[in-house]
């Protein structure tokens, strides 16, 4: 089945068209891309883009049909569990939850439009991020607010990059050998957005994600935790940062952009080694952030059997990976100097043989789960 995955972003469109019938990584990616700079002069909507993506598709597809269309989407609030077929009434809903997530669903109900326009009549399946955390418990997704912000506001913890930790939690538990069902670790997903979740016989009841994707770790450019009455006092004591501005502050001028001055990690990690101490602050901050959180979901599993990195960061950056698993050395933690300088696409163990917990770093394939997702739906 050929299958395009949409990944539309406020000013970004990220696509593959996979055959989910071929046999490997290389074989089953037919065509992928990145549109930027919608909102721009020459690319104004998501409609234009998607005309751009379908142009740029007509050479790689060679007169064959998209056969099903699976969309990413942010946030599906309390109302989406698991992937659904696309109809007027989900596309009303995910557009009705745009409070929850004003960066990622209005792009979303965009780029569906679009689609719809683009390739008339083709199955679509909107595929969420919220929806592998639907396990945790009511202890962990519930903030110690007035009842009225729950049930008036939807205000709980939601938890992000769902396809991401459920896929690497699938291929972990295989990889060690562990039924799934039987299998609790804990997955630490590092790319421009970054989330850690805690895994308890192969389902979530932990994530560090929260209302939005702006809580937890330290990001490229958001914040992750921090003490909202320290941003309250900020606007009382300065009108003029809006409730709007303070979003965009805490979305795109904080994390490592903030207090590193850059937010990709690469050259914050070269910094460092330069002698940069503002590079040096803002990795120590990271890291040890993470290693909190990783010693927290380690006791909220009841001890982890594996330690799990993944996405952009989580998958190539061996110095960061150094950084956070030096900070675990009271978990019995060793890592392998070496093998953590081994690249590849395939899952790898990154610590000693001795080591009381193996760290694993496992490549995500997001688009390749929407791709199955879609088809198990549509076929
Ligand atoms: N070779 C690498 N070494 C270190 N960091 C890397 C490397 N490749 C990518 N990254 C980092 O990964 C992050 C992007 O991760 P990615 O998962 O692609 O994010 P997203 O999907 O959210 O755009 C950036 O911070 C980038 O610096
Ligand atoms: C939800 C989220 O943070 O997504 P991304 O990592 O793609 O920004
Ligand atoms: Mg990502």
């Amino acid at each position: 089945m050929l299958v395009l995955v949409i990944n539309c972003g406020s000013s970004s469109v990220k696509y593959q068209v996979r055959d989910t019938a071929a046999t490997g990584e290389d074989a089953q990616v037919i065509a992928k891309g990145l549109i930027e700079n919608i909102g721009g002069a020459e690319i104004p909507t998501h409609t234009e883009a998607l005309h751009i993506m379908a142009e740029a598709l007509v050479e790689p597809l060679h007169g064959k049909t998209i056969d099903a269309i699976g969309h990413r989407v942010v946030h599906g609030g309390e109302i989406f569990s698991e992937p659904v077929i696309i109809t007027e009434d989900v596309i009303t809903k995910i557009d009705e939850l745009s409070p929850l997530a004003p960066l990622h669903n209005p792009a979303h109900v965009l780029g569906i439009r679009a689609a719809q326009e683009t390739y008339p009549g083709v199955p679509m399946v909107a595929v969420f991020d919220t929806a592998f955390h639907g396990t945790m418990p009511a202890h962990a997704y519930r903030y110690a607010v007035p009842e009225d912000f729950y049930e008036q506001y939807g205000v709980r913890r939601y938890g992000f990059h769902g396809t991401s930790h459920d896929y690497v939690t699938g291929i972990a538990a295989d990889f060690l050998g562990v039924e799934r069902s039987e299998f609790n670790g804990v997955i630490a997903h590092l790319g421009n957005g970054a989330s850690i979740t805690a895994i308890e016989k192969g389902a979530c009841i932990d994530t560090s994600m929260g209302y939005t994707p702006l809580a937890g770790l330290i990001m490229g450019t958001r914040s992750g935790d921090i003490d909202p009455s320290a941003l309250t006092s900020v606007m009382i004591q300065n009108p003029e940062i809006t409730a709007e501005k303070m979003d965009t502050i805490l979305n795109k001028q904080s994390g490592l952009l903030a207090i590193a001055g850059n937010n990709d990690m690469r050259e914050v990690v070269e910094a460092m080694e330069g002698g940069d101490e503002r590079a040096k602050l803002a990795l120590d901050m990271t890291s040890y952030r993470l290693a909190k959180y990783i010693g927290g979901y380690h006791v909220a599993v009841g001890g982890m059997q594996a330690l799990v990195f993944t996405a952009g960061i989580g998958e190539n950056s061996s110095q960061f990976r150094e950084l956070a698993i030096s900070r675990l050395g009271a978990l019995g933690i060793k890592l392998d100097a070496e093998a953590n300088l081994v690249r590849g696409d395939e899952p790898r163990v990154i610590s000693t043989k001795d080591s009381a917990i193996p760290v694993l770093v496992v490549p995500t394939n997001e688009e390749k789960a929407i791709a199955e997702a879609t088809e198990a739906l549509t076929k």
